[in-house]
Formats: C-alpha cells, sequence, structure tokens
C-alpha cells in the first residue's frame, strides 16, 4: 500500500468544561509523525472527550489543537477530515444490509466531492471514477484481511470482522493521522491480538500516526509506543509503556477505580 506522510498532531492547555464539570482540564500531548500513541485511564477519565475535541465533535472550551500547521479547532470534523485526520467509531455506524465494499466506499465518498451529499445524490461520479475508488477500497480491504468479504453485507460478519471494516472505512478518506476508538471493545482474547497484529501493520505499513483509546491495557502496552494517562480531566503521566506502567500515580488513579481496568492493568 502506498505510505502517507504526516504530521505531528499537538493538543495544548485543552479544557472542556461542561457546565461545572471538568471533562478536561488543561490537557497536553504530542502524538509525534508515525507514532502508535494511546490515550488510557479509568471510566470517566476523560478519553472520549479528548478524542471528540480532537476530531471535531465537540469545541475545547479552551485551548489549542494543530495538526501539522493547521488549528483544527477552527475546522468542522469534515475539513479536518480532508486534513488526513480520520476517524473509526467505537459504536460502528455501518450500514448492515450493505456490503462491506459499500460501507468502506462511503469513506471514499467523504474524501472527494463535498462527501456525504454527493453520496446521497451520487450524481458527480463518473463510472471510470467509482471503478478507481472501487480498486482503493478493495485494496484497503485486503490490507485489513476481510477481502474475502467484500462482498457480504456487513450484519453477516462474525464482530472481529465488522470491526475491521469500521477501520477500513476510515482508511478509505486516506488519513495521515488514524483516530481509533476503544477498537478492541467487545472482542475476545483472539480478536484482540489479531487486531494488535493489523493497527501495528497499518501504522508500519502506511507510516501513519494513530491515536488509540483503548481500554485494553494488554493491547495498549503490547502496541502503543507512548502513553498517555489521564484522570479526572488532567494528564497524569506520559511517556513509553513501561514508564507509565511503573509510575506510582498511574498505579493509584488506576486501583482506586472499581471498574474493570483495575485488574486488566495488573
Ligand atoms: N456530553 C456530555 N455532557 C455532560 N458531561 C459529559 C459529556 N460527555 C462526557 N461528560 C463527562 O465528562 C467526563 C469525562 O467523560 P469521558 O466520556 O470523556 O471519559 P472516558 O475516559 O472516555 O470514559 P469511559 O472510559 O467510561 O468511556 C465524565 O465525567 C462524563 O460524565
Amino acid at each position: 500500500m502506498e505510505r502517507m506522510t504526516t504530521a505531528e498532531l499537538r493538543v495544548r492547555e485543552v479544557t472542556l468544561r461542561f457546565g461545572g464539570l471538568y471533562a478536561l482540564d488543561d490537557v497536553s500531548f504530542t502524538v509525534a509523525p508515525g507514532a502508535l500513541h494511546a490515550l488510557i485511564g479509568p471510566n470517566g477519565a476523560g478519553k472520549s472527550s479528548c478524542f471528540n475535541v480532537i476530531s471535531g465533535l465537540y469545541r475545547a472550551s479552551a485551548g489549542s489543537v494543530t495538526f501539522g500547521e493547521h488549528e483544527l479547532t477552527a475546522y468542522r470534523p469534515n475539513r479536518r477530515a480532508r486534513l488526513g485526520v480520520g476517524r473509526a467509531f467505537q459504536n460502528a455506524a455501518l450500514s448492515p444490509h450493505s456490503t462491506v465494499l459499500d460501507n468502506v466506499m462511503l469513506g471514499r465518498y467523504a474524501l472527494t466531492r463535498g462527501g456525504f451529499l454527493a453520496c446521497g445524490l451520487r450524481l458527480p461520479w463518473t463510472r471510470r471514477e467509482e471503478r478507481r475508488h472501487a480498486a482503493r477500497a478493495a485494496e484497503i480491504c485486503d490490507f485489513l484481511g476481510i477481502g474475502a468479504a467484500l462482498h457480504t453485507p456487513v450484519g453477516g460478519l462474525p464482530y472481529g470482522a465488522v470491526k475491521r471494516v469500521d477501520i477500513a472505512r476510515a482508511l478509505a478518506v486516506e488519513p495521515s493521522l488514524l483516530l481509533l476508538d476503544e477498537p478492541a471493545a467487545g472482542m475476545n482474547a483472539a480478536e484482540t491480538a489479531e487486531l494488535a497484529g493489523t493497527i501495528r501493520d497499518v501504522r508500519d505499513e502506511l507510516g501513519i500516526s494513530i491515536l488509540l483509546v483503548e481500554h485494553d491495557m494488554g493491547l495498549v502496552m503490547d502496541i502503543a509506543d507512548r502513553v498517555t494517562v489521564l484522570d479526572f480531566g488532567r494528564v497524569i503521566a506520559d511517556g513509553t509503556p513501561a514508564e507509565v506502567q511503573a509510575d506510582p500515580e498511574v498505579v493509584k488513579a488506576y486501583l482506586g477505580t472499581d471498574n474493570t481496568e483495575s485488574t486488566e492493568a495488573g
């Protein structure tokens, strides 16, 4: 697959308030070009909020998010996608009756000609253009190991494959930074291990950066080169997996919660 060039993502002093609640409080971290960077933390720590600020679903109350020379906070989600910031969703909004190819093609439509409007009307595409995009979508599916299911409705696929379709659709936008929101949620151990290999391949072969929000501590520690840890909306640690695992603040944050992560962290 063709390699891309990517840029540094800089999150600087981002604060996000919901009324009196600080979902994010002065959060800063940097995703280096080509890094596989994980954002972790106990339930309610602010991971999704941070993800949503970066992808443009939420507007930060203060602070800045830049990707290369672009100040992302000024742009709407579609514009961010065209700048190369692509995201896969935790609860994939895939169409179960459509084939894998059609679902992934939605990502291509978003890439060209004004996105969903053009997609809905299907006006501006010529046959040749459509074939070119379909070939690229098929290539992406092959790369993700779902090439054999190209013409299968998504609703008939096993769960692990559905998550790959979601990632394929995000990659179809040709992002240079891929945002993955809990890709291993609901997966069994075997599926998670396979997914870890796929995520690593995506980074290695495409040369893009990946920001991963994930509960599965094993997966994070296995594949991330850098980890930022949030707790109560603040960054409490930032470093290599080994560094953050040994950090007393991180240990305290996880042991202090009664969610399942405390056992996964050990
Ligand atoms: N739309 C919203 N309105 C009000 N409060 C919100 C909203 N979204 C998130 N919050 C609050 O912000 C805080 C951070 O939530 P967030 O979902 O970002 O955490 P998280 O780390 O992703 O948690 P989880 O691991 O449970 O998904 C929580 O206290 C949450 O209740």
